[in-house]
């Protein structure tokens, strides 16, 4: 049966969910699953935004079907080629054989690679075509790495909405409120949508901006993304967090604690560095054992907060390897503008710090803190005052900001 919902007089919400999934893209932890969304716009011609991961397919063709009735399906714009948005193209084809895809230059040579016998029904856009479906004026808007090389946006010019793509998306599936103001977005979405933007999206941040550039100048009332929830209302809220995001400036004051301890000493001079930092008024901290936390937790937050500190036992003279993952992740998602403390442990050849120093180097506007310790085995009175020392050292720069 279907489930669609109203979104416009005449666009409707024709995606689903799949709150099974385990892993999006078989790596990111999915505890509320997610949702693929499509949209369908019955205008003098009816036109399909995107299709959907083809898990959800039957449920997503019978919301098509229900909704067309007896009408075709005249076009099918492709904003974004992943399988998990285009796997449906196929058997849309199939059931509308008169359909006409619309998409990116790019878009049309992947339909190719991804096995899509559609050649002769693609109409390729480039930057700023238009389209007039009725009473509808479409614009089309190149969004190269957005985060694929192929992605466009489509900006309805006459009710306002804008088909974003996987922009404005989020990780988490939707039960019956499709819109962002019908849930508590600060409780229940935006550390999800943060978890999906900065693992996902985050490496190409100047390409993001280059998108906000272009959807300023638009008189945007809805924007319309292909996972998560639809925005009709404070949409300055969501922007102004793609803006942060993508300038790679933190959200807040904070500090993300993040240790890797084998045998609990290590970890002892993470809770002491924590217990200080609170003690010296410093309570927006978030703690994490890395090897308990997948790492799209870890890089979430440390695109939140101002301050990082990291603290790694020395493993086979590397760094601990989940510890080395997080490190490494954040300088392939480009993470920069950070202030960040290093300890290491070791019992013979301390060397997970000066090894975490090398990456923070290669990154961007990334200050390490001078205060730095190096723990033999336990904690002793002497590096337990160096602890204090950066936790102190924390403070005095965030006083600075
Ligand atoms: C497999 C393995 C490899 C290690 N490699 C090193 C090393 O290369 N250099 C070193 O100084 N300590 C090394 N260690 C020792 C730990 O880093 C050290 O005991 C540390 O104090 C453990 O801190 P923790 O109590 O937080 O787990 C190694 C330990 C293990 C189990």
């Amino acid at each position: 049966m279907q489930c669609v919902r109203k979104i416009t007089d005449d666009l409707y919400f024709v995606g689903a969910n799949d709150k099974r999934l385990a892993l999006f893209e078989n790596i990111h932890p999915l505890p509320n699953g997610t949702s693929y969304n499509s949209y369908l716009l019955l205008d003098e011609k009816t036109v399909l935004f995107d299709t959907a991961d083809w898990s959800v397919s039957r449920q997503f063709l019978e919301n098509i079907e229900y909704l067309l009735g007896d009408r075709p399906l005249d076009y099918l714009v492709v904003g974004h080629m992943e399988p998990d948005h285009g796997a449906s193209i196929h058997e849309v084809l199939l059931r509308y054989p008169k359909v006409k895809i619309i998409c990116s230059n790019k878009a049309s040579m992947m339909m190719n690679q991804f096995g899509f016998d559609c050649q002769k029904r693609v109409k390729v856009v480039k930057e700023k075509d238009t389209m007039s479906f009725g009473k509808h004026e479409v614009t089309f808007y190149m969004a190269p790495m957005v985060h694929w090389p192929e992605v466009m946006v489509t900006f309805d010019n006459t009710n306002g909405v804008l088909f974003s793509a996987d922009a404005f998306g989020s990780f988490g599936s939707l039960d019956g409120k499709l819109f962002a103001d019908e849930v508590d977005y600060d409780r229940d979405w935006i550390e999800e949508a943060r978890r999906y933007y900065t693992n996902i999206v985050s490496k190409y941040g100047p390409q993001v901006q280059k998108l906000l550039a272009k959807a300023g100048g638009l008189p945007i009332k809805y924007i319309c993304p292909l996972h998560g929830l639809v925005w009709r209302k404070d949409l300055g809220y969501f922007i102004d967090k793609y803006d942060k995001w993508s300038k790679y400036e933190p959200e807040e004051q904070g500090v993300l604690i993040a240790y890797a301890s084998m045998y609990g000493d290590t970890e002892c001079a993470a809770n002491i560095l924590a217990n200080e930092l609170c003690q010296k008024g410093i309570t927006n901290i978030a703690m994490y054992d890395v090897s308990k936390t997948h790492i799209s937790y870890l890089i979430s937050d440390a695109f939140k907060y101002s301050h990082m500190a990291l603290l790694s036992v020395t493993y086979n003279l590397k760094i601990f390897p989940p510890m080395n993952s997080f490190v490494e992740d954040m300088a392939a998602l480009n993470l920069q503008k950070r202030t960040v403390a290093v300890v290491e442990n070791g019992t013979w050849a301390p060397q997970a710090g000066s090894l975490i120093c090398e990456h923070l180097d290669e990154m961007k506007e990334m200050t390490v803190l001078n205060e730095q310790c190096t723990i033999l085995s336990s904690l002793n009175q002497s590096t337990y005052d160096e602890i204090c020392g950066i936790a102190d050292a924390i403070v005095e720069s965030m006083k600075a900001e």
